[in-house]
Order: C-alpha cells, then structure tokens, then sequence
C-alpha cells in the first residue's frame, strides 16, 4: 500500500498529491548565488487547478522547474505522492509559454505520438488512439496530419497542451502557456482549459503573472512576494459563474493589494 493510502486509512485527512515542503531554491552562477525561491511550502489535492501567482522574477517558474524535476531544493523536500521528487517523470509534464516545443519535422498527431512512445508510456497502436483522442480534445482533429508551421500560435499551444495531456501525468504543469498569444486567443484557451478540465479533472499547477487569469483558471491562488519568492497568502478562487461579478472585482482589488503591499 502506498504512504498516501496509509496516511489517509490512519484518519489524518485528505492527502496531498502534491507537498511543497519548506523548499529553497537558488542558482549558483559563478559570480553570484541567487535565491529563487525561499522557504514555500504549499500543498495539492487531486483536481486542483493550483494557481502560483507574483511578480516577475519572484520564482514562479524555479519553482515549477524544481516540482518538474530539472533542479534540486538546496532546503526543503517535493512528495507527488509521498515519493521525493528527484528527477523528470512523466507523472509531471510540463507545458511552456514558448510556440516552439513542437518537433517541426513531425505532424501533430507524430508529436502527441513520440512523446508517448519516447516516455515508454504507450507504444503503437495504443499510443496512436491515445494521440488521436486528446487531439481532437483540443478541437484540432481536422489538422492531425498537419505540420507546426502551417499552424497558428494558438493551435501550436494546443498541440503542446494535448501532447501533455495525453501522458495522463498526475499533475500537468503549465508555466505562462497563454502569455504570448493575442487577447482574443488567450481568453479562448482559458475557456478551453476549462472545459478540458470539467470532462476529465486532471490536476494541473499553472503559473501566471496575471491577476485575471489565476481568478479565472484557478480553484487556489498562492500569491508570492517580490524576489526572492515566499509565500504572501494562499486564497480560493471564485466559481465560473461569478466571473464578471462584483465578487471578481472584489477579489481582483484584495489581490492587488495584498501584492503590491510594502509588508
Ligand atoms: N538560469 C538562471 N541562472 C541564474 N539566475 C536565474 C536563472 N533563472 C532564473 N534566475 C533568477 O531567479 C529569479 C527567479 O526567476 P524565475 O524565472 O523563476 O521568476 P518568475 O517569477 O518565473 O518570473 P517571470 O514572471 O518574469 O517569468 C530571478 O531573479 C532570475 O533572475
């Protein structure tokens, strides 16, 4: 039985997927030793859409980059399931801001493909439906067969998103997927984040920069201070149908304040 089975038959409450416990995190240059991060701890739960949210250059991205497994805590430990993380797993995919993460050369559906196959996560047959199926999630079926650079930013982004999606990973971790495409296209996304997330509840760890979109994607913001990252608060979001409210307005202005605070 598994340490998070245990834990939870022993009546100590829901259990984390996901526990951020205590972790620094700092880039050692050769002139400098930077602190990305200092001491966050947060944790988890299975469906959240976890939203990690401060101002440039507080950490966002180290610490997604420490919880997908690329650096190590010089303090602190990460558990996806009671298990230290200590290097990249499939179970944490991650998706970037960039257009480019697609293999030029391949199709979308050769893309979604080989990283399935080139994770030993599905080979052939089962990786080919597996493929086929979270394409046309992202609504891009009738471009299967299509080559990145006859696609737009937008369905580029998606592309990225089906590939990680279709690894089915414990927790997908997004960092600024949507910062670099146009108004009108982000705002669609969200909304397609949304619905892909109400059919199959996968947790995803999203970091942003913008206030609106961690109301609007996420069920928990954790708010960080300016450099080095640490935690300022931890608050819920509001439900779907509360967007455009007053209590968005009211959340948006708390949030405000709370980050541009000086203590
Ligand atoms: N490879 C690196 N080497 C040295 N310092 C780095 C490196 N990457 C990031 N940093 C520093 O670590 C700190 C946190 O950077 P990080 O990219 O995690 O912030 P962020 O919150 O994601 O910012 P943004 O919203 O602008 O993307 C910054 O001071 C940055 O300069």
């Amino acid at each position: 039985m598994k340490n998070a089975e245990l834990a939870s038959q022993a009546g100590n409450g829901p259990v984390p997927l996901l526990e951020i416990d205590n972790v620094t995190l700092q880039y050692k240059t050769t002139e400098h030793l930077v602190t990305a991060a200092q001491d966050v701890s947060f944790k988890v739960y299975p469906a959240d859409r976890y939203i990690l949210l401060g101002p440039s250059g507080c950490g966002k991205s180290t610490l997604l980059k420490a919880i997908g497994g690329y650096m190590k805590p010089v303090q602190g430990r990460i558990l996806l399931n009671g298990v230290e993380v200590r290097e990249p797993n499939p179970e944490r995919m991650m998706v970037f801001q960039e257009f480019d993460q697609l293999l030029p050369w391949k199709t979308v559906r050769e893309n979604v493909e080989f990283a399935l196959e080139a994770s030993g996560r599905l080979q052939g047959k089962a990786a080919a439906e597996r493929a086929a199926y979270y394409i046309d999630k992202v609504g891009l079926a009738k471009f299967i067969d299509s080559y990145p650079h006859t696609l737009s930013g937008g369905m580029k982004q998606r592309v990225s998103i089906a590939r990680g999606m279709a690894m089915e990973p414990a927790v997908l971790l997004m960092d600024e997927p949507f910062a670099a495409l146009d108004a009108l296209t982000r705002r669609k996304m969200q909304d397609e984040l949304l619905r892909l997330w109400d059919d199959t509840r996968f947790t995803v760890l999203f970091v942003t920069h913008s206030i609106e979109e961690a109301i609007r994607i996420g069920t928990r913001i954790l708010l960080l201070t300016p450099h080095p990252g640490q935690v300022k608060a931890e608050l819920n979001s509001i439900p779907a149908a509360e967007m455009g409210s007053a209590s968005q307005v009211a959340l948006e202005t708390r949030i405000n304040d709370m980050l541009f605070a000086q203590h």
